[in-house]
């Protein structure tokens, strides 16, 4: 089911228009190569949109949002919108301060996504339009007890956005407002590491701008596919090793991961 997504991505290269924060750039250009994709970083309002033309899909992450590069934000998502190339959001810390809250609120407004990645924090956040967690981490995980709400909620919030919602953690939930898919790939080290987050957007990215037909797909793809990375990785640790190696070994797993091992490593049920 995930393979021929993966294959996709290797074989046609997509470049990828990433606006993304000055934390984990860099991470964000490796993975994007690693996975097989192109990255461009750009965040200049007088060349970002004619960047954005050109890409096969557009990451706009609000990690350090600043005023100047602002505008860029929903030319660059209008630019895609107009010629049909997938936007994802990564709503960075959305619960932090205003300032994002209403950054976020006016993207949705103003742009069309193709898919929402955020923890369950920033997805809670945005969907109710309040303040939430004071960082860019979650405060709040998926259990068995609380499991059926926010299948509920991702549900809904898809169906408002007409975007696939992509909500990480120890689980995660993807749905396009109908199917859910329930993914248990992943480890808790990935929390140690900053920019998990960041990378699994640019990796939906990559994904969707690979296979632009099949949205819920790749968005499912990307998630499991990084989840199975953060498994490789974390098996290759040595007595000494920490969250240092992890990450290292977690683009190493990116760059290595075939369509097979995804296929055969992909945990997940729909709901
Ligand atoms: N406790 C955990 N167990 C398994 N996987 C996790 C855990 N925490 C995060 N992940 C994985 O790490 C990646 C980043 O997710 P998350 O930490 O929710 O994003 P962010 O860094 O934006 O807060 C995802 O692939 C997610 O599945
Ligand atoms: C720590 C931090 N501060 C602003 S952006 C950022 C990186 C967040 O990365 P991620 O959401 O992938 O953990
Ligand atoms: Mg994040």
């Amino acid at each position: 089911m995930f393979a021929p997504l993966l294959q996709n991505l290797r074989d046609r290269h997509p470049l990828v228009h990433a606006i993304t924060n000055y934390v984990t750039a860099n991470d964000c250009a490796n993975l994007l190569l690693a996975c097989g994709a192109s990255p461009i970083m750009a965040d200049e309002p007088e060349e970002a949109p004619e960047i954005t033309a050109r890409a096969a899909g557009l990451v706009l992450n609000l990690g350090t949002l600043h005023r100047a590069t602002l505008p860029a934000l929903p030319a660059c998502g209008r630019t895609a919108n107009a010629r049909g190339i997938p936007v994802v959001l990564d709503p960075v810390g959305v619960g932090a301060s205003r300032f994002r809250r209403d950054t976020a609120l006016r993207l949705l407004r103003e742009v069309r996504f193709t898919v929402i990645r955020g923890n369950l924090s920033e997805i809670e956040t945005l969907a109710r339009g309040q303040e939430g967690a004071p960082g860019v981490d979650s405060t709040d995980r998926v259990t068995a007890d609380n499991l059926d709400a926010c299948c509920a909620l991702v549900r809904e919030f898809a169906r408002r956005t007409g975007a696939v919602v992509a909500m990480s953690g120890s689980v995660d939930l993807v749905s396009d407002g109908q199917t859910v898919y329930c993914i248990r790939n992943g480890h808790p080290m990935m929390g140690l590491v900053t920019g998990t987050g960041c990378q699994l957007s640019c990796l939906t990215g990559a994904f969707a701008a690979a296979n632009p037909d099949r949205p819920l797909e790749a968005a499912a793809a990307a998630v499991c596919a990084m989840g199975l990375c953060g498994e490789i990785a974390h098996a290759r640790l040595g007595p000494e090793d920490g969250s240092g190696s992890f990450r290292t070994y977690l683009m190493d797993a990116v760059c290595r991961l075939t369509p097979d091992q995804l296929e055969k490593g992909a945990r997940y049920e729909l709901r």
